[in-house]
């Protein structure tokens, strides 16, 4: 679980991540962990969507036309945040309102941001996913696919950049999730409460230490906390020199024909996903570990037959196909 929301905000374009799991195993606690983690970046000072002052190809009309008029930003340095997405918000809430009145009063569109706005360049947070209303789910689907959120009102539209990375939690016992929005999450990962007794108990003293002074508990990990946001960020700048291999394709497309996985997404989303899983270990080269690491983050939600065996999935098959391509190359050379 940490390790799929960690690949996430090295890499937003992995397709965010679907936590499922009993009641009580830390998901949200996981999730909302992760803004202290966060890495800052630059954005246009005042602008209600966060726009990149760099990026002119995702900028809001206003950004844009500053941009393009050029006009200088004032640039500040912000967190990314998690936002939340409440499952009992409403559709305007979520997309944010347009003032029709104003419009035909004074010709000019008014627009009053709603969570998508705040989404934009952020993580997009939706506990209980699996119980969103439909008409929500279309619209998340509708911008996590293009990247904008469109607001049609009497004949007024008025559109904004809303790319974010989707980070859903659920527990399956209280319903499925639409399956055209599972197939949007780039990864699943399938928690269980700990068996192991020791680990058990470390949970009880960790919390209750927490309770206890939450200031000191979380002391003890300001070195931990900060090593790991530098390797994030390091992992980031990696990222862009990572390469694989042939052989790593060849490991991607037999995975996915012998597991019988449907479509392409598959395949991609392991690719981006080793070269990610690489980066987080500072290497520059895909190797076959990443591409099992990754796999097993990717083809829980894709796989047709499930060998599912209390909550866990058995990727044995992955490993025997992993090492037969090595073997094969092996002898080849
Ligand atoms: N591995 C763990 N380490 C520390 N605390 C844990 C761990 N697992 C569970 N907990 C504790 O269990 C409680 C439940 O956590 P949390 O609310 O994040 O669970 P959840 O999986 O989101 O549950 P729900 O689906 O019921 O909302 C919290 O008090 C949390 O501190």
């Amino acid at each position: 679980m940490k390790k799929a929301l960690v690949l996430n905000i090295i890499n937003p374009l992995l397709g965010g991540v679907l936590i499922r799991g009993e009641k009580g195993t830390a998901k949200s606690t996981a999730v909302r962990a992760l803004a202290d983690l966060l890495p800052s970046r630059s954005q246009v000072e005042g602008c209600p969507f966060s726009c990149d002052p760099r990026e002119p190809a995702n900028m809001c009309s206003d950004c844009l036309n500053k941009y393009q008029n050029q006009e200088t930003f004032v640039e500040v340095f912000g967190r990314m945040k998690v936002v939340d997405l409440p499952v009992s918000a409403t559709e305007d809430r979520v997309v944010g309102t347009l003032d029709i009145e104003h419009a035909i009063k004074k010709g000019e569109k008014k627009f009053e941001p709603g969570i998508l706005a705040q989404a934009n360049r952020n993580i997009l947070y939706v506990d209980e996913v699996n119980l969103l209303d439909d008409h929500i789910v279309d619209v998340l689907l509708d911008s996590a696919a293009m990247g904008v959120n469109t607001i049609e009102r009497e004949g007024v539209s008025f559109f904004h950049p809303s790319r974010f990375i989707l980070v859903g939690t659920m527990n399956p016992e209280e319903g499925d999730l639409r399956p055209q929005l599972l197939d949007r999450f780039g990864m699943v990962v399938d928690v269980i409460g700990e068996r192991n007794p020791e680990k058990r108990i470390d949970v009880i003293k960790n919390r209750l230490a927490y309770e206890k002074d939450k200031e000191a508990f979380a002391k003890q990990f300001t070195t931990d906390q900060q090593e790991l946001r530098d390797r994030i960020l390091m992992a980031k700048k990696l990222l862009e020199k990572v390469s694989y291999s042939d052989q790593m394709l060849e490991i991607a497309v037999k995975i996915s024909i012998e597991l019988e996985v449907d479509g392409h997404r598959a395949d991609i989303a392991m690719i981006k996903t080793a070269m990610t899983i690489a980066a987080f270990k500072g290497q520059t080269e895909v190797a076959p570990a990443d591409m099992q690491e990754a796999a097993e983050l990717v083809l829980p939600h894709r796989l047709r037959r499930t060998p599912f065996e209390e909550g866990i999935y058995n990727f044995d098959q992955v490993e025997q196909i992993i090492s037969a391509v090595g073997s094969a190359r092996d002898a080849v050379v």
